[in-house]
């Protein structure tokens, strides 16, 4: 047996800012993907994915029990399957910010849920916030309090706005122009971040009412024009405000930035040739960069690996 894809996420904007209702726009990354897969024989990654499924499905079971109006499963076929050796064969890097657990968790909603919302009706502002709420319960098992938007953008294949909390919407982004010489990139920390001590920090640092007001005045503010621009298509308001948001960053949340590419991020801000920001809560994994010239950017970080994400 083998389920159907789901696919990692970016969240191009919006990381810590959707804590404290700034805007958000994540979009589907097809380049990794991942499917529950059934085997006789499991390999090492696969005998550990299926013991993470066995941890995940007592969870389940537990959320059913207590929420019950919530969500519920077949737990009865989702648990004889994971004995079976069923495993989640997937690309996705863990720990990088795409959204490993994410996928996971639509892949298991998609497949065990009762009278699940499906990607095929007309999906409501009420239905995706439903969904939301039932996916960030799910994912919680994963790394602590989840927003639920990963594993919603991996079921749902689209781009997705966050304009506050409580109000989400599938959106579209303007198609990309390969010829163009613009690009976003991920750029490849080499080492794995984990969510819940960054998201700490940061929840330490907000009983600081000058963290609070530099939130609110500057990293939240440039984080709406961007979505803004981006969603607009405004290519040179939302370089200018990438800018601006890359230097608050380097500023203010350092922890979430490995200490060797501090450096980096500092020239590419003096140098104009890309402008980098945190890609999910940081702390490793991908490092997200904005050029507007893809080559001249590729030569100046020519010591790392980069993907290419969309192009302008
Ligand atoms: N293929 C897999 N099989 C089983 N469990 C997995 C698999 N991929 C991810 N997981 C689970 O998800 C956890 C990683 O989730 P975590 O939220 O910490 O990182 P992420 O989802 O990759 O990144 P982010 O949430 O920042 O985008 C792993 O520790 C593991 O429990
Ligand atoms: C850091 C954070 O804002 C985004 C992580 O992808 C946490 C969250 O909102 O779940």
């Amino acid at each position: 047996m083998k389920g159907p894809l789901f696919y990692s996420k970016i969240l191009l904007f919006g990381e810590y800012g959707i804590i404290r209702d700034s805007k958000g726009l994540s979009i589907p990354y097809n380049f990794y993907n991942g499917a529950l897969k059934g085997a006789d024989v499991l390999d090492e990654a696969s005998a550990n994915s299926n013991q993470s499924l066995k941890r995940f499905v007592s969870y389940l079971e537990n959320l059913q029990e207590e929420q019950p109006d919530l969500v519920t499963f077949d737990l009865a076929t989702l648990k004889k399957d994971v004995d079976n050796g069923m495993y989640f064969d997937s690309s996705i890097p863990q720990g990088y910010g795409v959204g490993s657990s994410g996928a996971l968790v639509a892949a298991i909603y998609d497949k065990y849920a009762n009278n699940k919302i499906t990607v095929l009706e007309n999906l409501t502002r009420e239905k995706l916030l439903t969904l939301k709420t039932i996916f960030s319960q799910m994912e919680s098992f994963f790394h602590g309090k989840s927003s639920g938007l990963d594993p919603l953008n991996s079921y749902l294949s689209i781009p997705i706005l966050i304009n506050s909390k409580d109000n989400i919407e599938a959106t579209g982004i303007p198609t990309q122009s390969f010829d163009g010489k613009g690009a976003v990139f991920l750029l490849d920390s080499g080492i794995v971040g984990e969510t819940a001590p960054m998201v700490n920090i940061f929840m330490e640092n907000l009983k600081d009412k000058g963290f609070r007001a530099m939130l609110k005045n500057q990293f939240v503010k440039y984080t709406d024009a961007c979505v803004e621009n981006f969603l607009g298509g405004d290519i040179k308001s939302l370089f200018s405000n990438t800018k601006k948001l890359s230097k608050v960053v380097l500023n203010n949340f350092k922890p979430m930035i490995p200490e060797q590419f501090h450096g980096i991020w500092q020239q590419g801000i003096d140098t104009n040739d890309y402008y980098l920001k945190l890609c999910g809560s940081g702390g490793g994994g991908y490092i997200l960069g904005f050029t507007q010239d893809l080559e001249k950017a590729k030569q100046t970080l020519k010591d790392y690996k980069l993907e290419v994400v969309y192009q302008f």
